[in-house]
């Protein structure tokens, strides 16, 4: 299997680079492409970690010769926020980036697995499914908005909470990547109960974890470590889905059955052919269900600026 990082010389792209060369399997290819020069600098400090994974590193305008016979492209190229910025202030930029790396994974490798990272995660997706569709080679089961790290830090401040180990607690995590839009089904882990007082603050705490990094990086940056780590975690299950291992279970921001929003993270089974089914979110609590209700007019908007700006 191949796997392609766009954006691989940024602090997200490096660190999932570095995760990617350890972890991936035997004989896999990890192919690194960004516009900074560094990159194939990169790919050759990465190569001499001994593991049997292939790097090769391209930088440039052209993405293309990064991208061939790719199975699986992770996008992270684009800007971060710094304080004081939404993450839709970054649509400016990261829009015309996205729209562009995919229209070279549409021509060159057409049948690959896209998980985005660059935000608004809400509108490039939609961004990228136009720009698929316009050239012919959308499939709604291989495109995916990546929100894992919106799940690996519920598991993190649940297991902080109640005492746990980190590694026994997985919460689902459904809507979008911003915002209100992250709703934690904090009533569906098992074993494990809250106060309303508790729901209701890390609730807020889950949806403003980003924020929480930009504002203690400073002008620094937003999350790339815990990123770097998400995206490898989510890198790592599809492929162990595409290689045929049944009951591979992650929670994605995709094109659904549209019966909350056009885009929608929920749990998923990844397969052979990338997302084998979507499964139900289950019964919601009352808190939950209202926050569901009032974040799909910002989800919607989100959706419709991507699907117009390709469309005009
Ligand atoms: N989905 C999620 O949960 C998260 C998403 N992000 C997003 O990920 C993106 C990247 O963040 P960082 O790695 O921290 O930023 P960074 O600034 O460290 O790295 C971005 C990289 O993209 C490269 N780049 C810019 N334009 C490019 C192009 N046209 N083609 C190829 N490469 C290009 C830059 O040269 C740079 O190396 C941001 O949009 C950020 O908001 C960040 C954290 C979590
Ligand atoms: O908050 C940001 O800008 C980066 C991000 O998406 C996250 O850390 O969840």
């Amino acid at each position: 299997m191949k796997i392609t990082v766009l954006g691989a010389a940024g602090g997200i792209g490096q660190a999932l680079a570095l995760l990617l060369k350890t972890q991936l399997p035997a004989n896999s290819e990890l192919s690194l492409y960004d516009i900074a020069p560094v990159t194939p600098g990169v790919a050759v400090d990465l190569s001499h970690i001994p593991t049997a994974v292939k790097v090769t590193g391209f930088s440039g305008e052209d993405a293309k010769p990064a991208l061939q016979g790719a199975d699986i492209v992770l996008i992270s190229a684009g800007v971060a926020r710094k304080p004081g910025m939404d993450r839709s202030d970054l649509f400016n930029i990261n829009a015309g980036i996205v729209r562009n790396l995919i229209e070279q994974v549409a021509q060159v490798c057409p049948k690959a697995c896209i998980g985005i990272i660059t935000n608004p995660v809400n509108t490039t997706v939609a961004i990228a499914a136009e720009v698929l569709k316009k050239a012919g080679v959308y499939d709604k089961n291989k495109l995916f908005g990546i929100t894992t790290l919106d799940i690996i830090r519920s598991n993190t401040f649940v297991a902080e909470l109640k005492g746990k180990l980190p590694g026994d607690v997985e919460v689902p995590v459904i809507g979008g990547h911003s915002g209100v839009t992250i709703l934690p089904l904090l009533s569906q882990i098992p074993g494990v109960s809250f106060t309303d007082a508790e729901i209701e603050s890390l609730t807020k705490r889950i949806q403003n974890a980003g924020t929480e990094v930009v504002e203690a990086k400073a002008g620094g940056g937003s999350a790339t470590l815990s990123m770097g780590q998400a995206a490898a975690r989510f890198a790592l299950s599809l492929l162990r889905g595409l290689q045929g291992e049944q009951g591979v279970v992650e929670c994605a921001y995709v094109e659904g059955d549209g019966k909350y929003a056009r885009f929608f993270a929920q749990p998923l089974v990844l397969g052979k052919n990338g997302i084998e089914s979507r499964k139900e979110i289950g019964t919601l609590s009352a808190f939950e269900q209202k926050a569901l209700d009032s974040m799909l007019d910002v989800l919607h908007k989100d959706i419709e600026l991507g699907e117009k700006f390709i469309q005009g």
